[in-house]
């Protein structure tokens, strides 16, 4: 059992660590993140917001990343205008009811994003049709997509203007990858736009 119990934990931060390792040594990755960058930047600059849409666990990315930039991530500064749209259970609840499941971003998306806004659409499958139909309301509104998924991309990956694709098949793992890049994404778009008059 308890040789079970630490070879469990060894495999686990084994391939965390793996994962990690080759995200910090994807030359292509570097390059997307700095093209996220520069989506996230002009939005924001251009006075549009984030969006941020997942089910599940990436529906708590989704709230997470919206709540750093709104609040705070490293440093005082003014709030950054992002939401996710996983938060209020009454429309999720209305649509979900009135349209179905497979609505429920998309019809937010229609409501409440503009063009110039970005969406920021989570799936470690690529597959979730509510996020699928959320990329779709987004560029017919206009709004350019940056999509988070594993390494198959699923049917999101080809309809994203950049799509992360962590190298991994296992949704934690994915997920795991996908929060380094989140945190990372709200670092750098702190320091972007706010960094030279930090104190
Ligand atoms: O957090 C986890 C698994 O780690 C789950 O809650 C997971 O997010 C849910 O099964 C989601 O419905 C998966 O959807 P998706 O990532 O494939 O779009
Ligand atoms: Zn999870």
């Amino acid at each position: 059992m308890a040789y079970q119990l630490t070879s469990r934990i060894d495999e686990a931060f084994g391939k965390s660590l793996a994962l990690l390792n080759a995200m910090a040594s994807d030359e292509q990755l570097r390059g997307q993140i700095a093209a996220a960058l520069d989506l996230c930047v002009a939005a924001l600059r251009g006075g549009n917001k984030l969006m941020f849409a997942g089910n599940g666990g990436s529906a708590a990315d989704a709230q997470h990343w919206a709540g750093e930039l709104v609040s705070r991530f490293n440093f005082d500064r003014p709030g950054l205008s992002a939401i996710a749209l996983t938060t209020d259970t009454s429309i999720l609840t209305a649509i979900g009811n009135d349209y179905g499941y497979d609505y429920v971003f998309a019809r937010q998306v229609e409501a409440l994003g503009r063009k110039g806004d970005l969406l920021l659409a989570i799936s470690t499958s690529g597959n979730s049709k509510n996020v699928l139909r959320a990329i779709k309301a987004a560029h017919a509104a206009g709004i350019a997509v940056v999509g988070f998924t594993g390494k198959s991309g699923g049917a999101m990956a080809e309809f994203c203007d950049i799509c992360f694709q962590i190298p991994s098949n296992e949704t934690p793992k994915i997920q795991e990858g996908h929060e380094f890049l989140g945190h990372l994404l709200c670092d750098l778009i702190e320091q972007e736009m706010f960094g030279d008059a930090k104190v």
